[in-house]
């Protein structure tokens, strides 16, 4: 199976990486000159576990593309915002076999990928697992994960219990969802809380877990998300969830992490996902008629810190 991670960034290289050492046919295509070229020269470089090593993936840039060889399955890990470009420039790569898995964070990235993909090759999900950027061809990964996925099209189970396998078989841990947009939602209750707070009080995970207030605004942040959930069919078990948000506070697993908002915005001064993610629920509310104050101030909070570090 020939397998195409579009968007090589951490999470893309952490699947790329696993995927590769599980015997299978992996390219990495990214935008990023540097870490494209530093991957050509010197290899994609891991600390994986505490452990260096160095994978020989074939790389190229996003311009680099052509349309000789078609893919059987991409993998989608672009930051939101690039997620369309990255979709363009894939496009002479895609063959009416070729499934499209979207992993990314955030809400509603099937209206995105439905203007290229006929519905029957979409597969989307989320993860737990986590990744760095330490530089150009360079990432740190740590800690254990999983993956949830389900077909969007009527009639793809067994395909998408087949890229479960594929990727379970090296180590990714994903399952099939039968829920798929209750999986999105529960996770994108993880980032409406850990990501914004974490990059706005400058702590990673446990450390937002140890103050007092934490649980409050969790319970909170929750709430909205639920409310919106609700409006779109999606009923969330607001007690499961929070117990499920919390558990990233824990330092034996990943509560060490510092989630990639603030790997973007405070290390890298760079645009964050907060549109697509509490930014997101914010527009829901309105659509829907129910407030959303702390959605609300969150976004703006991170729209305020990324003026301030002149974030691009
Ligand atoms: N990191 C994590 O632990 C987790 C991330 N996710 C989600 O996975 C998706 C991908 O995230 P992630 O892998 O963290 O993204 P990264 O920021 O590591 O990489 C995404 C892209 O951003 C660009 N980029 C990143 N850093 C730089 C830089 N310093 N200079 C220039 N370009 C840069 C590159 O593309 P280009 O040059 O084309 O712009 C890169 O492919 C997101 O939706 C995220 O929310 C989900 C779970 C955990
Ligand atoms: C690891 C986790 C779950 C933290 O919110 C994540 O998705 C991220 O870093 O964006």
């Amino acid at each position: 199976m020939k397998i195409i991670i579009a968007g090589a960034g951490a999470m893309g290289s952490r699947f790329g990486i696993m995927l590769h050492q599980g015997g299978n046919d992996v390219t990495l295509v990214d935008g990023w000159p540097d870490h494209v070229n530093a991957i050509k020269e010197h290899g994609l470089k891991a600390n994986l576990n505490g452990e260096d090593i160095t994978v020989n993936i074939p790389v190229m840039l996003q311009s680099e593309i052509k349309s000789t060889e078609k893919a059987d399955l991409i993998i989608l890990f672009t930051k939101s915002m690039q997620l369309d470009k990255m979709l363009q420039d894939v496009k002479s790569l895609i063959s009416k076999d070729t499934k499209i898995l979207c992993l990314l964070n955030g809400i509603g990235h099937e209206d995105t990928i439905e203007k290229y993909i006929p519905m029957e090759n979409i597969f989307i999900g989320n993860t737990m697992w986590t990744a760095g950027l330490v530089g150009p061809g360079q990432v740190k990964l740590f800690g254990n994960g999983s993956v949830e996925l389900q077909n969007l099209g009527n009639g793809q189970e067994d395909m998408a219990k087949q890229l479960a396998k594929i990727l379970s078989d090296s180590g990714l841990n994903a399952n099939y969802s039968d829920n798929i947009h209750y999986s999105i939602y529960r996770k994108a209750c993880v980032n409406g809380t850990m990501n914004c707070l974490c990059s706005i009080l400058d702590v990673n995970m446990a450390e937002l877990g140890a103050t007092k207030p934490a649980h409050d605004l969790v319970v909170t942040v929750v709430n909205e998300f639920a409310a919106v959930a609700h409006a779109e069919g999606v009923d969330l078990d607001t007690k499961e969830v929070v117990a499920h948000v919390e558990s990233c506070f824990d330092p034996e697993t990943i509560g060490k992490h510092y989630p990639s908002m603030y790997q973007d915005l405070i290390n890298n001064h760079r645009l964050t996902e907060i549109d697509y993610i509490n930014g997101a629920v914010s527009r829901k509310g309105q659509k829907y008629n129910i407030a959303t104050p702390y959605c609300d101030l969150l976004t703006q909070l991170i729209h305020c810190k990324e003026d301030i570090l002149g974030a691009k």
